[in-house]
């Protein structure tokens, strides 16, 4: 035992939390140094090594999941059916009277053919899309809520990341959202690595998920879910995708955590003869119905009763999948004799079907109060005080702001994004090189400003359009289990992704505006780059906008060029016959309006001496082609009578207008898409 001041020091941290139901066990494993255990109600324990570092221990609660009659029918319009149907609402079945338990230690795998309805049941099972699902799920004794889903971890069948991510990275950023804020910054480190230690991602924890192997890659995905230390872990199809080497490596990490008291349930295609063998229990559906429930061992023995006999030295799976995936008579005539063998009063019923298989088979839970009772029962309900988010607002914000800030910088400063920027530097530049202070320079300093305000806002305006995109999938997929607000998301991703966004553009302006020679006065040069950036940005917003409400990158890019081009013609630099009552409203919509009318009164502000050279333009020019002209005459000839400052005003209005209404129809699409 260590001395009673050794542990005095080290419980220091843990008294400011403890409380009634606070337990605490000391251990002395030498391969983990001296920890004492603080466990609470609460899915998440704490060990504390002696260092003082807090680290998530398996103590969170141990749980027997209970499923009994679940059904999922779900409407689909008659006309999307193949061939169209004539009822306008087709009900299907994807799920029938399915019933199971799996329990802590236990690894469970859900086989079948596909489309049998093995990840509808592990949606169903996660708490995800609810929608049409009757029937009992039950914690251990408890009926499944809402609240319940910080206990279950759901690894998705692909492996969705921002792959530009390190491993490390990846795993920080999830435990700094997903963990509460009773731990400090310094214990979820700790969580991260102790996770990368777990799962052997010691190699390419530094590595970029985008250069690592399918493998590895499913261990980070199964990394991430294991963060929050959940005691539940449904897997869909874990293994798919890997060579058989990385898959049994992966069923004996799963292996280890069944061992530390997790309830694994796992759907797996056609798993090799040992991994078949290494599950505890086995279920079988076929049609969205159950087929067999049993242990792997009885399942040839099972289906030998009925008549289907493996040949020797053939992987059970295999002959399992085979006999599954023949034709539909034997289903049915599979999922007739599960029923019979399963029901309870065979005998005064006797049926064709050999009832002898049943002993091979595993009960159902029958919803009797037996079924339920688990031995480590805790009350798996979340406090009512409880926060619905791990950490507040800010902080996801603040945790959101530095991943998109990393993300961000990696996709701008790509060497063609560079290239492309170095290039239509030196062609603006070249094109309209060192103009002149003269009159006949004055349309060429007008279009100068008007591309310059079309290329770089148009260029960030479509990565706009894609970045939700891009995006989505990542984000309903942390949303689905419960990291963030959408809010802090749009609202770090705005704060991130705007000073990157401009540095290039900026860039390129300065380089250019020095070469064309516009304007040396620096306040007007400041000023003209604030227009241009606050361009860039409204154009940004619009492209978000369509992207958000569009959520489809085709649909949107097409609503965009016609809004943008629309507005673009509408400032009527290109034509001055169109019609009045066309432009009149459009221009006052155009953000290019503000933009252009900006930064040419900006171009001309001052007391800039200019030689007139044939009086085309200039009216005090025209009886005298070889005197001069003051800058501010030119603002005259191209009407710009809108204020500066309060171009500036509209232009930010338009900012905060068109990302308010992207934030909107981001959390539109959101509900359409079913989640809030
Ligand atoms: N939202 C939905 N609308 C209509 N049909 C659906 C929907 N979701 C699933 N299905 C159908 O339900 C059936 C079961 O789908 P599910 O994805 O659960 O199968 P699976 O057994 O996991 O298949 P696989 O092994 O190929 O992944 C499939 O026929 C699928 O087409």
């Amino acid at each position: 035992m260590p001395s009673s001041l050794n542990i005095t020091n080290h419980i220091n941290v843990a008294v400011i939390e403890f409380d009634s139901e606070t337990n605490m066990k000391y251990t002395d494993d030498i391969s983990k140094q001296r920890t004492i255990s603080i466990c609470r109600d609460g899915a998440i324990g704490v060990r504390l090594s002696f260092d003082g570092v807090r680290i998530m221990e398996d103590l969170s609660p141990r749980i027997t999941i209970t499923f009994q009659n679940v059904c999922k029918i779900i409407d689909i319009p008659g006309k999307m059916m193949d061939p169209p149907s004539k009822e306008k609402i087709v009900q299907r079945t994807l799920l029938d009277n399915v019933s199971g338990q799996v329990h802590p230690g236990q690894l469970v795998a859900l086989m079948g053919p596909s489309g049998c309805g093995k990840t509808t049941l592990l949606n169903t099972l996660a708490g995800r899309s609810l929608n049409g699902v009757t029937g009992n799920i039950w914690l251990n004794n408890q009926r499944y809520e809402k609240s319940m889903k910080r206990n279950i971890a759901y690894v998705l069948q692909e492996d969705i990341f921002f792959e530009n991510l390190t491993v490390k990275q990846q795993l920080t950023y999830t435990a700094l959202l997903r963990l509460p804020n009773s731990l400090t910054r310094k214990d979820k480190l700790a969580q991260v690595e102790q996770i990368i230690e777990q799962l052997h991602l010691q190699n390419c924890a530094n590595t970029p998920i985008i250069l690592i192997s399918g493998g590895q890659k499913r261990r980070v995905n199964i990394g991430t879910e294991l963060l929050t230390n959940p005691s539940v872990i449904f897997l869909d199809e874990p293994t798919s995708g890997l060579d058989s080497t990385s898959a049994v490596t992966l069923i004996r990490v799963l292996r280890e955590l069944a061992l530390k008291g997790k309830t694994i349930l796992m759907s797996i295609h056609q798993p090799s003869s040992p991994i078949f063998h290494s599950f505890d229990q086995l279920i079988l559906l076929a049609d969205a119905k159950t087929i067999f429930m049993g242990k792997p061992s009885n399942a040839l023995d099972y289906f030998a009763t009925l008549g289907h006999h493996a040949p020797l030295q053939y992987n059970p799976a295999d002959f399992i999948m085979d006999l599954v995936n023949q034709d539909k008579e034997i289903r049915e005539e599979l999922k007739e004799a599960y029923i019979q063998n399963k029901s309870s009063n065979r005998l005064e019923n006797p049926h064709k079907y050999s009832s002898e298989g049943r002993k091979y088979l595993i009960d159902e839970p029958n919803e009797k109060e037996i079924d339920l009772i688990n031995k480590h029962h805790k009350n798996l309900m979340a406090n009512k005080n409880e926060n619905k988010w791990p950490i507040g607002f800010f902080a996801q914000t603040w945790i959101l702001f530095s991943r998109n800030w990393v993300l961000t910088s990696k996709s701008q400063f790509t060497k063609l994004n560079c290239i492309q920027a170095c290039f239509i530097t030196i062609v603006f530049g070249l094109f309209w090189l060192r103009m002149k202070y003269h009159e006949n320079t004055i349309q060429d300093r007008s279009s100068f400003i008007f591309f310059v305000l079309i290329f770089w806002p148009l260029s960030i305006c479509f990565g706009g359009v894609v970045s939700f995109s891009i995006e989505t999938s990542v984000i309903d997929k942390e949303r689905a289990s419960g990291s963030f607000r959408l809010s802090a998301y749009f609202f770090a991703k705005c704060l991130s992704e705007s000073p990157i966004k401009l540095v290039l553009p900026a860039i390129s302006f300065i380089i250019m505006y020095w070469m064309a020679n516009i304007n040396s006065d620096f306040a007007n040069f400041l000023g003209i780059l604030s227009f241009l950036s606050m361009s860039v940005l409204v154009a940004e917003s619009i492209g978000l906008f369509f992207g958000a409400l569009l959520q489809d990158v085709g649909r949107a890019m097409v609503a965009c060029n016609v809004y943008l081009f629309g507005c673009l013609l509408a400032v009527g630099y290109f034509s001055h016959s169109t019609p009045y009552w066309l432009i009149v409203w459009v221009k006052w919509i155009s953000y290019n309006t503000y933009a252009y009318n900006g930064c040419m009164q900006l171009q001309f502000m001052g007391e800039r001496t200019y030689q007139c050279t044939n009086g085309v333009y200039i009216d005090m020019c025209k009886n005298n082609t070889n005197g001069t002209f003051i800058s501010n005459e030119a603002i005259k000839y191209f009407n710009l009578n809108l204020n500066v400052g309060l171009n500036f005003l509209v232009l930010f209005g338009m900012l905060i207008f068109y990302r308010t209404t992207a934030y909107i129809a981001l959390r539109f699409s959101n509900i359409r898409r079913g989640r809030t």
